[in-house]
């Protein structure tokens, strides 16, 4: 469904932020991304979504390749970006109706996905106010609701659970794996190794810009009595 090969992202002709990542999630996966802060995430989702160019590699979903067909490749992602930055002077509704009308979802299934996903994080009341009024955790609703309603093959997300409250964040996660569930796929960043341990089917680990692990978690941890987290900052730790 995603597929990264000898993906590198030079800044400023020197700044390495990412270094030769290949990378293929399989169509049903929940695959969660994580790595110390400044190590490539959010580089390389911005790639994958052509938000940025990668320096050298190729990144395809569902077999489009971003870069040479970047309109057809949208189609088949929805990306939450970490920060929830919305066009703030219209309502919630008029928003969500917006990313329907980019995605040409019908007005029956809209209504429907609307309602389901609005109700389930409880921002269906506030609709109506302008996006100006919502609170930050709002906002980051708002986006994920307006993500989802494509039904997206690929569902791709940066730190999702920042600023969400535990009810919202078990929501997330419980939608997560239902889009996984009915043939979805999840690629998601997070500094939260807990939710990441519970939910994923597989880590992929990135320290200073390279994959340093991409398995189930059982095989990261090797043994059972330790944490994904202890195995993480072992891997991660500065020499
Ligand atoms: N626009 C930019 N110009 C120059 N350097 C950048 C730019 N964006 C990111 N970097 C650098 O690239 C490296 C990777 O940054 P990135 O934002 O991808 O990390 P991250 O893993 O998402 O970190 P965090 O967990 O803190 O969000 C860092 O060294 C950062 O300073």
């Amino acid at each position: 469904m995603l597929a990264l090969k000898n993906v590198s992202k030079t800044y400023d002709r020197s700044k390495r932020a990412v270094n030769q990542i290949s990378l293929d999630v399989e169509k049903g996966e929940i695959i969660g991304f994580i790595g110390p802060n400044g190590a490539g995430k959010t580089t390389t989702l911005k790639m994958i979504t052509g938000i940025i160019q990668p320096t050298e590699g190729t990144i395809s979903i569902d077999g489009v390749d971003i870069m040479k067909a970047p309109v057809d490749a949208k189609k088949n992602f929805s990306y939450v970006p970490d920060q929830p930055t919305i066009f703030d002077a219209i309502s919630g509704i008029d928003y969500l109706n917006f990313m329907a009308d980019m995605y040409d979802v019908s007005i029956r299934e809209r209504k429907k996905r609307i309602e389901k996903f609005s109700k389930a994080f409880q921002i269906d009341d506030a609709l109506t106010q302008k996006v100006n009024s919502y609170s930050h955790g709002m906002r980051q609703k708002l986006l994920i609701t307006g993500a989802m309603l494509s039904n997206p093959k690929l569902f791709i997300l940066d730190e999702p659970m920042v600023g969400l409250d535990p009810h919202s964040a078990r929501v997330l996660k419980d939608l997560m794996r239902e889009h996984c569930n009915k043939g979805g796929t999840v690629f998601f960043s997070s500094h939260g190794l807990e939710v990441v341990e519970d939910l994923c089917d597989r880590v992929a680990i990135i320290h200073k810009g390279k994959l340093i692990a991409c398995d189930v978690v059982g095989n990261i941890k090797k043994s059972t009595d330790t944490t994904l987290e202890n195995v993480f900052l072992e891997m991660t730790r500065d020499a």
